[in-house]
């Protein structure tokens, strides 16, 4: 692959894996804040867990429709870089989140088929980032982090991107390559596929997947 592709290694919980990301290089680290996920942190622990992060790798708070109490209180607790929206949030909200924290807001998009990309012009308008992702099963307890990946090919062939943007859905040390290859993607993120069980990361996986980048 040309030129240096940005890494996200999103929902860590553990020193030994957080490390392992810095260490191998990710731009990103994710804590998500979301009690049905396995990876969900209070605020303190992901404070304790911030406070090993060295500046220039920027701290990503995963939220879904959080109500502003809810972000007020998170961000009194962890120095955080980044907000990553990943529910149901409006155009409107979005916007209302950002101007409120004053802090870059990255719009997770689900993907199925062709017609969920018009929520991409949809959301440049107010976000700072996008993330494209696997649309979640009709039913399912998470809307990420399940480690399904969506059609490619969608994406294949879209050259005009308003935003800076990241590929998620279903990634691992084994397909981030062809997914990069297929959508043109510059900046990856990735959960279960750094993981041992749900939640858990691995971190000799988080160092295969982020070589497998470079
Ligand atoms: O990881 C979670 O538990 C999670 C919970 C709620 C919303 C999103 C979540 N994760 C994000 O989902 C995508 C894809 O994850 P995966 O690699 O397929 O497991 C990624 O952006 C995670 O940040």
């Amino acid at each position: 692959m040309s030129g240096e592709i940005s890494v996200k290694i999103c929902g860590l919980t553990a020193p030994d894996a957080l490390l392992a990301a810095v260490d191998a290089g990710a731009r990103y680290v994710g804590f998500v804040f979301f009690p049905k996920s396995p990876r969900h942190l209070e605020p303190a622990a992901a404070r304790d867990l911030a406070s090993q992060v060295p500046v220039g790798v920027a701290k990503v708070a995963l939220t879904v429709d959080a109500t502003d109490a809810e972000l007020d209180r998170l961000l009194e607790t962890v120095p955080l870089d980044m907000l990553q929206l990943h529910g149901k949030e409006s155009p409107a909200r979005v916007a209302e989140i950002r101007s409120r924290y004053g802090l870059p807001v990255m719009k997770a998009i689900g993907i199925a088929d062709a017609a969920d990309l018009a929520a991409i012009d949809l959301y440049s308008d107010v976000a700072d980032q996008l993330l494209i992702d696997a649309k979640p099963p009709r039913n399912a307890d998470l809307p990420g982090g399940n480690g399904l990946a969506f059609d490619w090919r969608l994406l294949a062939g879209r050259k005009y991107w308003r935003r800076p943007w990241m590929l998620a859905g279903g990634l691992t040390p084994d397909n981030v390559v062809e997914a990069v290859r297929m959508t043109g993607a510059r900046q990856v993120d990735v959960s279960s596929g750094v993981e041992s069980a749900p939640g858990v990361k691995d971190p000799a996986r988080i160092e295969a997947f982020i070589r497998a980048t470079r």
